[in-house]
């Protein structure tokens, strides 16, 4: 199985990082434009593997992707990441230039990819990676739900005084400051509904801490965050190459589900070794309904500026 992941900044290196410590992928060609960077990051992780006891083979390449031919899975998350006081929509006007041009190279090298977009404005940018390349659409996946899904659990937790593996929850909508959409009512510890234990107004809290969880990382560290999003792509990258069968939230390109279509959007799918094996629609209620129509809106209006 091999992983091409582009841009080797926070992200991308964290990201390799955890799919070399899973140890299921035997390569993993770590790509970026600045020269030198990838190499130096692949040489430093695989000083790791003898600590952290993997296998996977790491090696950078500095733009060139005649060596990512092959590739199984590639995740993109080449781009520039935001500064406090911004909006991940903001990144547009540079991001979109380069996830295109990296889309394209990718599929010329690796017709048969699935592709994980992760620079933002992650869901308008899955939307041109499909309008860039033409991949059939269970093979391009938007990731944004499984990172805001682990905010979710994070903030559950907290609030419940819970530890994490007891809490289960779930965002869908658009991966944006106010497009997500938290499902509260379906959130629970160990099965029982969160709302059992937590007031209306303390899950709301939960609601809106999540749905901010980005940029309070961004306002903290001069920067996005890293650590979380890497973690949430291996997973994603996990239940592709081991064909998992696992359902998280990702931005897919939808065409007719939940009353949608020509967007890509967060919602929960079945990710296995073809990609988005399925698309699950689940029942919301009016409010999350009205929740998701903004968020949609959101999108669109972001789409429209590509
Ligand atoms: N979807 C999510 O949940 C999520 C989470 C975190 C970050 N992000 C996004 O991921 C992106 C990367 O964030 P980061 O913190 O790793 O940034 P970073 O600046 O640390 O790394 C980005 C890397 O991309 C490289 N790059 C730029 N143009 C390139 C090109 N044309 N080809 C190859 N490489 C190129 C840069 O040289 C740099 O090393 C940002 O857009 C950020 O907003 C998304
Ligand atoms: O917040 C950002 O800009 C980066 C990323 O989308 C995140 O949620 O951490």
């Amino acid at each position: 199985m091999k992983v091409t992941v582009v841009g080797a900044g926070a992200v991308g290196a964290s990201c390799a990082e955890y799919i070399a410590i899973k140890n299921f992928a035997s390569e993993v060609v770590l790509l970026d434009i600045k020269e030198g960077f990838a190499e130096g990051k692949a040489m430093d992780l695989m000083q790791t593997a003898s600590l952290n006891g993997f296998d996977t083979k790491i090696t950078g390449v500095t733009n060139d992707y005649s060596k990512t031919a092959g590739s199984h899975i590639a995740v993109i998350t080449s781009g520039i990441p935001r500064k406090p006081g911004m909006t991940r929509e903001e990144l547009i006007g540079i991001n979109a230039g380069i996830v295109k041009s990296v889309a394209e190279s990718i599929v010329k090298e690796s017709p048969e990819v699935i592709l994980i977009v992760v620079s933002n404005p992650m869901d308008t940018m899955t939307y041109l990676a499909h309008k860039a390349t033409g991949l059939p659409k269970h093979r391009i996946i938007g990731m944004g739900g499984a990172l805001d899904s682990a905010r979710f659990k994070y903030r559950l937790a907290e609030a419940l005084g819970a530890p994490i593996s007891d809490v289960d929850g779930m965002v869908i909508g658009g991966h944006s400051d106010t497009g997500m959409v938290p499902l509260t009512r379906l959130a629970t510890r160990n099965s029982v509904p969160a709302s059992e234990f937590l007031s209306e107004d303390r899950l709301n809290q939960v609601l809106e801490d999540t749905k901010v969880g980005g940029a309070t990382l961004t306002k903290l560290l001069g920067t996005s965050a890293w650590y979380a999003p890497g973690a949430a792509v291996s997973g994603l990258v996990q239940a592709i190459a081991c064909d998992q069968k696992k359902i998280f939230p990702c931005s897919v390109l939808l065409d007719g589900e939940y009353g949608l279509s020509d967007l890509c959007i967060g919602v929960p799918v079945v990710l296995g070794s073809k990609g988005i094996e399925k698309i699950v629609e689940i029942d919301l209620t009016d409010a999350e309904k009205e929740h998701m129509q903004k968020s949609v809106e959101g999108v669109k209006a972001t789409n429209d500026l590509l």
